[in-house]
């Protein structure tokens, strides 16, 4: 089976040129139709898909008769609200022929960055998926400004990749992947099929060329292939120049598979453990010791004592009766929050703080567990 069909979680990122019609600014439906029979046969398969989708900026200039190049900034963001309606409505009849309900998804560089909006735009994320919608989304053009800005959705979907914990992040691009040396100057250029690390020579094949309405080129999908392999994910670059871009790629067509070491868990709990610095501490008794040690989450009722000052989102020491630190974990509650609901049932949390959080202090996919 090809590594996409092995893939339980993929996120597939359309770049605007395959999207809109450079002659026209008009949306390609035919192409869409072919590219959502693909996602819907990959869920039919077992997986979940998200979509990354660019096109906003290329769909909305024409209606609002601005140029094709050398557009300021705010008219970019101005043609971002224009097309992004017609976008997510193209997304929404599409997927609506397989039955499917798309969703909206409209993110900035600072909800991946910030610890508390990225908090909350995973959950949204992860609740989308779980209840079966295919989340599509974009950058939030119309409101950030240049300097949080992603700018090419290559790194945003890649850090979707991350966020959501995605085992495959597909680029679908003007090309069939990574070639030797742009394709467009080099006639000799070649395909590379696989890249198992990123290394200076990797690097040197990438110029720095743009596509008509593209933004991105080489060198942002390099980055890209950094941030997925960095969160255990594989990555693909692929021709979406194709009619069922995805189904070529299920069946081994040309493409270049970046490939990393790790599993988006194991990844996820390593930056957890190893990167970040505790802000506060979480003594617990000897029932919620004796949970963790079998893979469950940290329930409110389970904490005995806090200490330090934390926000949701910051990391916790997770201490034994004993005072040994026996695991870490980003804390769903801010600190006051906590403190009121400790020691009670989760059941509790709505009467006690007025409005419904998470049932878990920590939630095991954002705990380690540090002792052997
Ligand atoms: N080594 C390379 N291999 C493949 N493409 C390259 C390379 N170097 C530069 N490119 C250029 O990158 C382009 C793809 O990037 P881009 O146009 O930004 O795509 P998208 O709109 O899908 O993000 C190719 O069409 C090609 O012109
Ligand atoms: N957010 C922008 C797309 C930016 C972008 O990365 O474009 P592309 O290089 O075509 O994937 C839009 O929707 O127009």
């Amino acid at each position: 089976m090809s590594r996409l069909g092995e893939a339980r979680r993929v996120v597939v990122k359309i770049g605007s040129a395959l999207l809109v019609e450079q002659a026209t600014g008009r949306l390609d439906h035919d192409w869409l139709d072919t590219l959502i029979d693909d996602v819907a046969e990959l869920r039919a398969g077992g997986a979940e898909v998200v979509i990354v989708s660019s096109g906003a900026i290329a769909l909305g200039r024409g209606t609002l008769g601005l140029p094709r190049h050398r557009a300021k900034l705010e008219e970019s963001q101005a043609a971002a609200a224009v097309g992004q309606v017609t976008l997510a409505h193209a997304y929404q009849r599409s997927l609506a022929r397989h039955g499917l309900v798309a969703a909206q998804v409209l993110l900035t560089l600072n909800d991946t960055e910030e610890r508390r909006r990225y908090l909350n735009a995973r959950n949204t994320l992860t609740t989308l998926i779980q209840k079966g919608a295919v989340p599509v989304i974009n950058e939030n053009d119309t409101v950030a400004t240049s300097e949080i800005r992603y700018g090419d959705n290559d790194r945003l979907a890649a850090r979707v990749t991350s966020m959501v914990s995605a085992d495959t992040l597909v680029l679908l691009s003007d090309v069939d992947g990574l070639y030797t040396a742009s394709p467009e100057s080099d006639p000799d250029a070649a395909l590379v099929p696989e890249v198992h690390a990123i290394t200076a020579e990797i690097e040197a094949m990438a110029g720095k060329p743009v596509s008509g309405v593209g933004t991105g080129g080489m060198v942002t999908k390099l980055e890209a292939a950094r941030i997925a392999l960095g969160a255990g994910a594989n990555m693909a670059i692929a021709s979406g120049r194709v009619a069922h871009p995805l189904r070529r790629i299920l069946q081994d067509g040309p493409s270049t598979w970046f490939l990393g070491s790790g599993s988006p868990v194991a990844e996820r709990k390593r930056w957890i453990a190893g990167a970040l610095v505790p802000v506060g501490r979480l003594m617990v008794d000897d029932g919620a010791v004796e949970a963790l040690d079998k893979g469950r989450s940290l329930l409110p009722a389970g904490v005995s004592r806090i200490e330090g000052h934390f926000a949701r989102g910051d990391t916790v020491s997770i201490l034994a009766p004993s005072g040994v630190e026996i695991a870490r974990g980003l804390v769903a509650y801010d600190r006051e929050d906590a403190e009121r609901i400790a020691g009670r049932r989760s059941g509790e949390i709505e009467t006690i703080l007025g409005w419904r959080g998470r049932d878990e202090m920590v939630h095991r996919d954002d705990l380690v567990l540090i002792r052997s």
